[in-house]
């Protein structure tokens, strides 16, 4: 931006703007220089990235509050927390301090879980963990016939999830269930023991020592991104949780670490009653998810 200032009052390029902006984006270290400055220029005339085009000058005024948007990303800010809103396919969620931002990483999943819950008539979902309630709500936009419940224990987060939540409802979507707590508290979720036609998760589930963007270590709740020295310390006890939520031939679907591949689909090949474990990549083809059906116990204790 500096050094692109023209005189006042005068208007100027929003695509010279734009293009020193990245540049700016760029020298501080942002991954994705040139989406981010399109993405603050849009997001501040208030319209889609790809109607840029149709606003050829911007005022003085405006180019100053986009210097301030470009300035707080510089600082690593996340875009999101810039804009207000994360997406997670077609799942739009409000997002700031103390939520986790949702990640394309995880829309995979969603479109397995999807999958899963073809020929079932209104099935009942769990989202463990689901912070902003971005699964949840893309779920439930897919299958608005479904019993879609929430799980968050962060009193922080919860603000943002309640929010989403509200505005799902408000337009339209199939209201989903939220449960404040945490989901080993034994007592949150009993009532739906043996119930779930699904359970889906994005835990907590990076390695403690793993070196993580500024825009996470400064900005996402660390009780969200870490769990332990290994990165196992919430999906370990998460899969009984979710085993025992499943009804038959239900399914389970949890998000690891990609240095997981292995030792989380190991980790559910040894309970009994789970079959069919599989490890599923994502949009960047790293591992990513891990998926299991439900067996009963009888079932499981034959195979022995
Ligand atoms: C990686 S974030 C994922 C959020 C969301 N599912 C998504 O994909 O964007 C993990 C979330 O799990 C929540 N969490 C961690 N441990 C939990 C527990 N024991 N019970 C309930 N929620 C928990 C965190 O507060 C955080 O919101």
């Amino acid at each position: 931006m500096p050094g692109r200032v023209t005189a006042p009052g005068q208007r100027q390029s929003l695509r010279a703007a734009v293009r020193a902006a990245a540049v700016t984006l760029g020298q501080a270290g942002v991954a994705s220089p040139g989406v981010d400055a399109e993405e603050l220029a849009a997001h501040l005339l208030g319209v889609e990235r790809t109607r840029l085009g149709l606003t050829p000058l911007v005022e003085p005024d405006w180019v100053s509050a986009y210097a301030e948007l470009v300035a707080r990303r510089a600082e690593r800010v996340p875009l999101q927390h810039l804009t207000g809103f994360g997406y997670l396919g077609r799942a739009r969620v409000a997002v700031g301090p103390g939520v986790f931002i949702p990640r394309p990483e995880t829309e995979s999943m969603v479109e397995w879980v999807v999958g899963a819950l073809r020929g079932r008539q209104r099935p009942l979902v769990v989202d463990l963990c689901t912070g902003t309630g971005a699964i949840a709500i893309a779920v439930a936009l897919a299958r608005p016939d479904a019993r879609v419940i929430a799980v968050e224990k962060s009193v922080e987060a919860l603000v943002w999830t309640r929010r989403n939540l509200t505005a799902h409802a408000e337009s339209g979507g199939t209201p989903i269930e939220l449960r404040g707590g945490d989901v080993f508290d034994e007592r949150l979720l009993s009532d739906l023991d043996g119930a779930a036609d699904v359970v889906v998760s994005n835990p907590p589930y990076v390695p403690a020592a793993t070196p993580v963007e500024p825009e996470v270590a400064d900005h996402d709740p660390a009780e969200a991104v870490f769990a332990g020295a290994d990165g196992l310390d919430v999906i370990r006890p998460l899969v009984s949780v979710a085993a025992s939520l499943l009804q038959r031939d239900g399914w389970l679907a949890i998000e690891h670490d990609d240095t997981h591949g292995e030792t989380v689909p190991e980790m559910l090949r040894r309970r009994r009653v789970l079959a069919d474990v599989a490890d599923h990549r994502d949009l960047t083809g790293r591992p990513r998810f891990v998926t299991a059906r439900r067996v009963p116990l009888a079932a499981a204790d034959q195979r022995r």
